[in-house]
């Protein structure tokens, strides 16, 4: 089905990796839409009407139907613009196992990564959420070796859904590597993982969707002292 950019819209904001996910599907699958960026302080009322129970970002807006949720975003434009290539894997099982790990990615992963950025500078209440990242990548690492069968990504030669909803967070994985001065996915303990970020943020349509890192970087700089200066407000 051809999509005019009128008939698709994606509320969304810059930094998210919840938004990127959606962009990426969107791009992967050669759609036109109307990006619309929300200040997340002051929503829209497009935004609350469409996405009244969890009022967040993305939201895609197709012709009148408005669809929540990035990983449902992405099912949703992989099966109404079922032509190739196809995100999700062809098998139900395969397809089961990619979304048990993009469950995965947001209640362990994103959970991991928040809580560093959190930390700020305290290296002690950082260090536990270090740990467990490391658990992750652990996991992941064996999960690649799994999927890929050798091949560059979780979804074999194309990038699929593993890889999206994965690799969307890798921007602020790399701010987290800047505000904190080390490598966390790095060749030498994980190096599929490395790898697979390599050839993921060099593929076409990523690298021309993800967000700049430095901007990144100083957007993150200022949502922790927000959040310093709320925890400092509250005691
Ligand atoms: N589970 C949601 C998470 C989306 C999400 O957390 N969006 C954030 C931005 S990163 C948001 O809109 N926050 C606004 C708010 O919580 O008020 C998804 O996958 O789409």
């Amino acid at each position: 089905m051809a999509a005019k950019s009128s008939d698709l819209k994606l509320l969304g904001r810059w930094f998210t990796p919840f938004v990127t996910r959606a962009k990426i599907a969107l791009n992967i699958k050669g759609l036109e839409y109307e990006n619309i960026e929300e200040d997340l302080d002051s929503k829209s009322d497009l935004l609350l009407r469409s996405n009244p129970v969890y009022k967040k970002v993305p939201v895609l807006i197709h012709g009148e139907k408005s669809i929540c949720e990035s990983s449902i975003i992405v099912e949703y434009i992989d099966e109404v613009w079922s032509n190739a290539p196809s995100i999700l894997p062809q098998h139900a099982y395969d397809r089961a196992i990619a979304r048990f790990w993009v469950s995965y990615f947001d209640e362990k992963l994103f959970a991991c990564m928040k809580n560093i950025l959190a930390g700020g500078e305290d290296e002690k209440q950082k260090k536990p959420h270090f740990e467990q990242l490391e658990e992750v990548f652990v996991r992941l690492e064996e999960a690649f070796n799994q999927c890929s069968d050798g091949k560059p990504f979780f979804g074999g030669n194309n990038v699929g859904f593993i890889d999206i909803t994965f690799g969307s967070f890798l921007p602020f994985m790399r701010v987290i590597e800047e505000l904190n001065g080390k490598k966390v996915l790095v060749g030498d303990k994980f190096p599929a993982l490395a790898n697979w970020a390599a050839n993921f943020a060099a593929d076409s349509i990523v690298s021309k969707t993800l967000p700049d890192i430095d901007k990144l970087v100083l957007f993150a700089k200022a949502l922790q002292q927000k959040w310093a200066a709320a925890k400092v407000a509250a005691k």
